[in-house]
């Protein structure tokens, strides 16, 4: 029935596209029977949730709101602890205090977490010492370990996938609604970072900030209201089998959600017009984004807008415009000024990770803190000109000390990196980086 009801709701369609960046099962009954399974399992999130989500987004689109997006490149099932949980969620809250101080507006909250498993490559292979396996696509598919056992795609990876991410989002929940994310708790952080004399360079904010605080605190208002906060889920919907085995039909409204997570993006590789990817988002109903890089033309995102928002619904659709640092200025002005002026309801973020990435010369990939900042500063710039609005920031991090972004104020140098380098594909601003990041992106939104 409720199959049927999918079917008949077009969610099979994509199977008529050409999907890229798909894992070669090497057994496709075990598969099958996998998926057949994740159809039957209950849902990671509740269709509502969603409409709220996009509600907030489509705030965020007229510039009520600000969106933070953030979390890991590839998460990976052994390191979903509560430490490491407990450090990305209190980095993202520690950062949405910063910007929405700097925002006067809400500050929307999404994580990179419970679900970013599916990694797309630019290699099919990997050669290290003359031998060389299949890449790790992420721990939905196969393991990072240098094995020929390891780098076998294993559909039973699937059923991890939605269970780790049904523990993380449980922590998630527990989190940001039992205690953890009191306002005055995050600020308290807040300032201890600030008050540290390598980051003096903030304490202006901070001091702002922690002024603003007792204001409210003086005025009566209601810190009892700002003990919760909404932290949504979000994930590259990239696997198309367990995308489309977590899909419902939602019992309100008889639509198709993907109850993987409250918001999908597809990615730069996956955004063909005539793809699978796109057909599959054209079909579900929750607010999903597309990343756009520096070769997309202002024909392409409004044929995107158009074929995955027909009807214009504000907050259903997020373009995150990825560019890299040196494009930004000259790539993303036709982009924003066609969607504007076919009258486009799109929120805008800024990825300003994915276009700067690079090898060090010791052989890690990694990126400048600088050149993030400056395709952020690039992208406000572009918005400005334009008239449209910056909406937000899609970023990779983490709440540990890891060392995989040069620079910033610990100055992170090629050796460093050597330090403690542990991500498996893309590398992540670090605690004190992310705070950095956010500091100074406040000052941005204070003049946008
Ligand atoms: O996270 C994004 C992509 O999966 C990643 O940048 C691809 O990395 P690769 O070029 O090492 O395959
Ligand atoms: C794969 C990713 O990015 P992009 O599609 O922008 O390259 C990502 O966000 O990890
Ligand atoms: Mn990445």
């Amino acid at each position: 029935m409720t199959e049927a009801a999918l079917a008949a709701a077009g969610a099979d369609s994509y199977l008529q596209f050409e999907a890229k960046q798909q894992p070669a099962w090497p057994d496709q009954d075990a598969l099958a029977r996998t998926t057949e399974r994740l159809r039957q399992v209950p849902p990671l999130v509740f269709a509502g949730e969603a409409d709220v989500l996009r509600d907030h987004l489509a705030a965020a689109g007229r510039g009520e709101a600000f969106v933070l997006q953030g979390g890991d490149c590839a998460e990976i099932f052994a390191e979903a602890t509560a430490d490491r949980i407990r450090n990305k969620i209190k980095t993202i809250l520690q950062m949405a205090v910063i910007l929405t101080y700097g925002a006067s507006t809400p500050v929307i909250k999404i994580g990179r977490m419970a679900g970013q498993y599916a990694k797309p490559r630019s290699a099919d292979t990997e050669t290290r010492d003359g031998v060389t396996l299949p890449t790790y696509r992420g721990d939905i598919v196969n393991s990072s370990a240098f094995t020929e056992e390891a780098r076998i795609p294993n559909p039973e990876r699937l059923m991890d996938a939605y269970h780790v991410s049904a523990s993380t989002l449980n922590l998630i929940r527990a989190f940001t609604h039992g205690g953890f994310a009191d306002l005055r708790r995050v600020h308290a952080w807040n300032k201890g970072f600030a008050a540290n004399p390598a980051y003096a360079r903030y304490e202006k904010v901070a001091a702002q900030i922690d002024r603003a605080v007792r204001f409210m605190g003086a005025a009566g208002g209601d810190f009892d209201a700002l003990k919760t906060v909404d932290l949504f889920a979000s994930h590259e919907a990239l696997l198309l089998d367990y995308e489309r085995a977590l899909t419902r039909i939602d019992s309100r409204t008889g639509l198709p959600y993907d109850c993987s997570g409250h918001f999908l993006w597809i990615g730069e590789r996956t955004r063909e017009l005539d793809g699978a990817h796109v057909e599959f988002m054209s079909k579900i109903a929750n607010p999903i984004g597309v990343k756009l890089g520096p070769t997309a033309t202002g024909a392409d995102a409004v044929a995107l807008a158009e074929r995955l928002n027909p009807d214009n619904v504000p907050g259903r659709l997020t373009f995150v415009a990825r560019m890299g640092a040196d494009k930004v200025r000259d790539a993303l002005p036709p982009l924003v000024e066609a969607v504007r002026d076919a009258g486009l309801a799109v929120t805008w973020l800024t990825d300003p990770m994915h276009g700067n990435t690079f090898t060090s010369e010791s052989g890690y990939k990694t990126r400048r803190f600088d050149t993030i900042l400056d395709e952020v500063t690039g992208f406000f710039e572009v918005h400005r000109a334009a008239g449209t609005i910056p909406g937000g920031m899609h970023v990779e991090l983490t709440g540990d000390d890891v060392t995989e972004v040069m620079g910033g104020t610990e100055d992170i140098d090629d050796e460093g990196l050597a330090r403690r380098y542990e991500t498996k594909v893309d590398p992540r601003l670090n605690h004190q980086q992310s705070l950095e990041l956010a500091f100074q992106v406040s000052e941005l939104l204070s003049a946008r």
